[in-house]
């Protein structure tokens, strides 16, 4: 490992369900302060094959664009190498010698566990054995983190590697709500309880924020997620022990019956388990990685569903569905905010399908007149309307109302890079 010293080239690198999003940031000093300044973006979609390739290179006036198909790449350590082995060439306009002076990189890791819930960790052997130890807790999302790791440091070895966890966001959710009611001398000592994940992007999302504000964000992308988040501090939020519990999702199911699990592994009235048709290991993964939208309607592209013209009875299905679930927590939170009573401040949407699909947002904004509340009245040339530029949140209502309703253009690889350049310890 690199000796301690102050970062002046930052990889940051997020390794999401579906998707790899890597970003490339020279530091500046500005007015003093040791400031990000993005050189180029990468991201990789994994989710249905052949991968998509992207690179923009910024800063430039002309950014420079390039996308392509991948073949040979179908996992996000694949993918990691594919775009590292980009860059090194002279023609990707950074270049081997460029690579080699990379001081830290930063990596998204969904589950933290309990070395999770004391924020960011500069990588050591003990907190690679803990995020391995968590796989099988996040398994769509530590596993990839973990390899990249690995391939990170034999790749990169000047650089310094700092892990950045989803869950260390909702360490201040109250016992009451991340307790499970089930036997607390097992949930203690297994460490059974609510974490919650897409902390990164919730924390972004806060900070575009002013003050202690008190919001609902829902994080709607491949893998989707709420949080109810009261004056400043995560309150509830939809994932649960695992990324599975909540919304549903591209190829994730979300909260179901938990018998339902039980009912999918043996087949009911089955004496003897052995008879079981799906092992309860198998069930999980049916659950995490062939349920969702894919399950429903054979993609996990939501924008291909929505803009199935006209629907099928399956597309239909899905958006209804999810829909469904996204209203009932809005319902829930709005209660739980004390809403109606000024505690809400703001809905903000995020994520893939959050900034991208105005369609979408307008049906759910169309569900909230059933909360009484005084909101925003949407404003449809602005909720068609993109973020643009460097424009973090951007007003979709109409100014009239208490309650705001807004778009935020996430930047996980920018939150993890902003709080690095912000504590020394880690450096
Ligand atoms: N313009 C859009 N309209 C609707 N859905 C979109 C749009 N752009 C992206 N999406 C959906 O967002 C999801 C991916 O979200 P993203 O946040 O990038 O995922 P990840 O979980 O991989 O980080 C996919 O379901 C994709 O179809
Ligand atoms: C936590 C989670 O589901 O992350 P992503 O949406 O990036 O898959
Ligand atoms: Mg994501």
């Amino acid at each position: 490992m690199s000796e301690q010293a102050e970062p002046k080239s930052i990889l940051s690198i997020n390794a999401g369900s579906s998707s790899l999003k890597i970003k490339l940031f020279d530091v500046v000093r500005n007015e003093n302060a040791p400031t990000p300044s993005l050189i180029l973006k990468a991201s990789s979609n994994l989710a249905s094959p052949p991968a998509k390739f992207t690179v923009t290179a910024t800063g430039k006036e002309n950014h420079n664009i390039k996308s392509q198909e991948l073949e040979d790449v179908n996992s996000g350590v694949q993918a990691f190498n594919f775009i590292l082995k980009h860059l090194r060439k002279d023609d990707s306009g950074f270049g081997s010698e460029r690579v080699d002076q990379i001081t830290h990189i930063c990596h998204r890791v969904v589950h933290g566990g309990e070395i999770g819930d004391k924020g960011p960790l500069v990588i050591n052997d003990r907190v690679i054995k803990e995020i391995e130890e968590l796989i099988t807790l996040a398994p769509l999302h530590n596993a990839p983190a973990e390899s990249i790791l690995k391939e990170a440091i034999k790749s990169l070895p000047k650089a310094r590697n700092v892990a950045f966890f989803d869950s260390s966001f909702h360490t201040t959710l109250p016992d009451f709500i991340r307790t499970y009611p089930i036997d607390q001398k097992v949930a203690k000592e297994r460490k059974l309880r609510k974490y919650g994940f897409h902390g990164l992007s919730y924390h972004w999302i806060l900070k575009s924020e002013e003050g202690e504000t008190s919001i609902i964000a829902l994080h709607l992308g491949s893998g989707a997620s709420m949080c109810a988040i009261k004056n400043g501090k995560s309150y509830d939020t939809t994932m649960g022990l695992t990324p599975l519990e909540g919304l549903p999702g591209g190829s994730r199911s979300g909260t179901v019956d938990p018998s339902l699990i039980f009912h999918y592994s043996s087949r009911p009235g089955d004496k003897d388990k052995i008879l079981s048709s799906v092992e309860l290991s198998h069930a999980e993964n049916i659950l995490n990685s062939a349920s969702g939208f894919k399950s429903l309607v054979g993609t996990s592209d939501f924008s291909e569903i929505l803009a199935t013209d006209p629907p099928t009875s399956e597309s239909d299905l899905t958006v209804k569905l999810f829909l469904d679930r996204i209203l009932g927590f809005l319902g829930s939170y709005w209660l739980k905010l004390k809403g109606g009573t000024g505690g809400v401040d703001a809905i903000v949407f995020s994520g893939g399908i959050g900034e991208g699909s105005p369609q979408f947002r307008k049906m759910i904004i169309d569900g909230l007149e059933g909360l009484n509340g005084d909101f925003d009245k949407i404003d449809n040339e602005r909720n068609k309307k993109e973020s643009e530029g460097n424009e973090v949140v951007h007003s979709i209502g109409d100014g009239n109302g208490r309650i705001k309703l807004l778009v935020c253009k996430t930047d996980e690889e920018l939150q993890m890079v902003e709080e690095c350049l912000s504590t020394k310890a880690l450096w």
